[in-house]
């Protein structure tokens, strides 16, 4: 078979696959676009120079030997750079002049063409928007930022799942408006620590340069701020303001969604901001492209720099984030509390976070010990559906096939060592992660006596004492019955 591009990278894609996690696959190598196979080079495009900078910092030897799989010692990659039409077409207009785009070998045996090397600036009317500085005294106004102090780097937990939003950040506070980052938008659904993580790079900024004017703004206050300066006559004033920011973040631009006349005044302050450098971050629910009732020249403004998506933290990430917060308010929760929370609380951070402050409360208040039936309580009010009851069946599934027996075999009347010892470990699990009494879970295995149960539960534990290993697998066969219920 020929093969193409498409087959090239489909292969290479496999391979990958096999040896990073999910979130990383779809975060850094589900974007890419195979674009063309010349000889032994594969042109890939990637959405933008910090993608290419990620792999290639990262993922370079995993790139090159997947590659050379599929076209031999000499397989190279070629990266291609995204650029929006409107950049595209500026980008055009300033390469015409040298005739070339920039071609440079990076050093690792991939050789890179970067299509947006080239400075670029934005044409914009400015001719509409009356000087700002003419007002005088206004340039030396201190803008109070807006900004939560508590919104820090050093609070915001790194997982996976905003590692690429994470890193842009501390990218842009270490040079505000000079990065390719510009704007930022970082969107992710509710709760992810969108507004944490802008707030956290504008707090850095003004750590780091304290002499920059920083605002954070939501978008429903920018929305009534211009509905004020409309009515009012001062509109001006509010462009006026607005363009002496040096780090402008807007909070959920999604909220702009069908304010025709905000959008209007709003395109006209990104123009003028990013046209003299300054830093724009933006939050959104949801990628720029599927706002809805958004003006296209703003739209593909947002696409200019980089959109980082926020995704669902995994379980340690969560897990993580909550140890953190634990530490944070003093308190200490046992570990299956923390991973009963964590198995059921996944979507939204803020969640997680109200769970532990309403079982603190209910601690405090009521005076009760933070276990797993007062975590069950506090959960369901934040969950519709807790995880599945925990079966005796489903417990004497997971067990069989870690042991890979059949469950008819567990439950029946053989003696064999490690059938008995797999039999003995269904019993002790079921009888402390289900409610059923001693004399039921004798019956559900095979119509055994009560004393069978308790005998197999005291066994265990005297094995868990003096194995190491078999109470790690003990611990294992717990951790995977909680997350396969939460994961049905
Ligand atoms: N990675 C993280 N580490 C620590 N805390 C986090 C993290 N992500 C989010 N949080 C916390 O979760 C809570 C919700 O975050 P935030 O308000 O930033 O979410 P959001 O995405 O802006 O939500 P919304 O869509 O409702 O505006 C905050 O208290 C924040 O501190």
């Amino acid at each position: 078979m020929v093969k193409d591009h498409a087959t090239v990278w489909e292969s290479c894609l496999q391979n990958i696959r096999n040896n990073v996690n999910m979130q990383a696959f779809r975060t850094w190598f589900e974007p890419i676009k195979p674009v063309r196979l010349d000889g032994n080079a594969l042109t890939i495009q990637v959405p933008n120079k910090y993608f290419y900078e990620w792999l290639e910092e990262h993922y370079v030897s995993l790139l090159k030997t997947s590659i050379r799989s599929q076209l031999g010692d000499k397989g190279r990659l070629e990266y291609q750079i995204l650029v929006s039409d409107s950049r595209e077409e500026e980008r055009r207009k300033s390469i015409a002049g040298n005739g070339m785009g920039n071609n440079y070998s990076n050093g690792n045996g991939s050789s890179v063409s970067l299509s947006d090397q080239v400075p670029y600036y934005n044409n914009v009317d400015t001719d509409s928007i009356k000087n700002p500085f003419v007002i005088p005294g206004i340039k030396k106004m201190k803008v109070d930022p807006q900004l939560n102090p508590n919104y820090r780097f050093d609070n915001y937990i790194e997982g996976d799942c905003n590692r690429l939003a994470r890193s842009a950040g501390h990218a842009i506070s270490r040079k505000p408006g000079q990065t390719s980052f510009n704007p930022l938008v970082i969107f992710g659904n509710v709760g992810l620590g969108k507004t944490h993580l802008a707030q956290a790079i504008g707090n850095e900024i003004l750590d780091k340069f304290p002499t920059k004017t920083v605002l954070y703004v939501s978008s429903e206050k920018f929305t009534n701020q211009i509905i004020a300066g409309i009515k009012n006559n001062a509109i001006n004033d509010v462009v006026t303001f607005y363009q002496l920011i040096d780090v402008l973040i807007v909070d959920d631009i999604q909220f702009l969604e069908g304010k025709k006349k905000t959008q209007d005044i709003f395109f006209h302050i990104f123009n003028q901001l990013h046209q003299n450098g300054k830093q724009i971050i933006l939050t959104s629910d949801r990628p720029p492209k599927d706002l809805q009732d958004m003006e296209e020249r703003l739209i593909s403004r947002f696409k200019w720099g980089l959109s980082a998506d926020l995704q669902a933290p995994d379980l340690e990430t969560r897990i993580a984030i909550l140890e953190y917060k634990m530490m944070q308010e003093g308190v200490e929760i046992a570990q299956d509390v923390t991973e009963f929370i964590c198995y059921n609380i996944k979507n939204n951070i803020r969640e997680l976070e109200g769970v532990l402050i309403s079982l603190i409360a209910q601690s405090s208040l009521n005076r009760r010990e933070i276990d797993i039936d007062l975590a069950k309580e506090v959960v369901r009010n934040f969950v519709t559906e807790i995880n599945k009851e925990i079966t005796v069946e489903f417990i004497q599934k997971l067990v069989a096939d870690y042991f890979k027996v059949p469950v008819e075999t567990l439950n029946g009347k053989t003696r064999k060592r490690s059938i008995v010892i797999a039999r003995q470990l269904s019993m002790y699990l079921a009888k402390n992660m289900t409610d059923r009494s001693l004399k039921a879970l004798g019956e559900v295995f095979g119509g055994r006596d009560h004393s069978t149960v308790i005998y197999s539960c005291r066994t265990v534990q005297d094995l868990m004492e003096t194995d190491p290993f078999f109470k790690e697998t003990v611990s294992d066969l717990e951790k995977k019955i909680r997350m396969s219920l939460s994961e049905k």
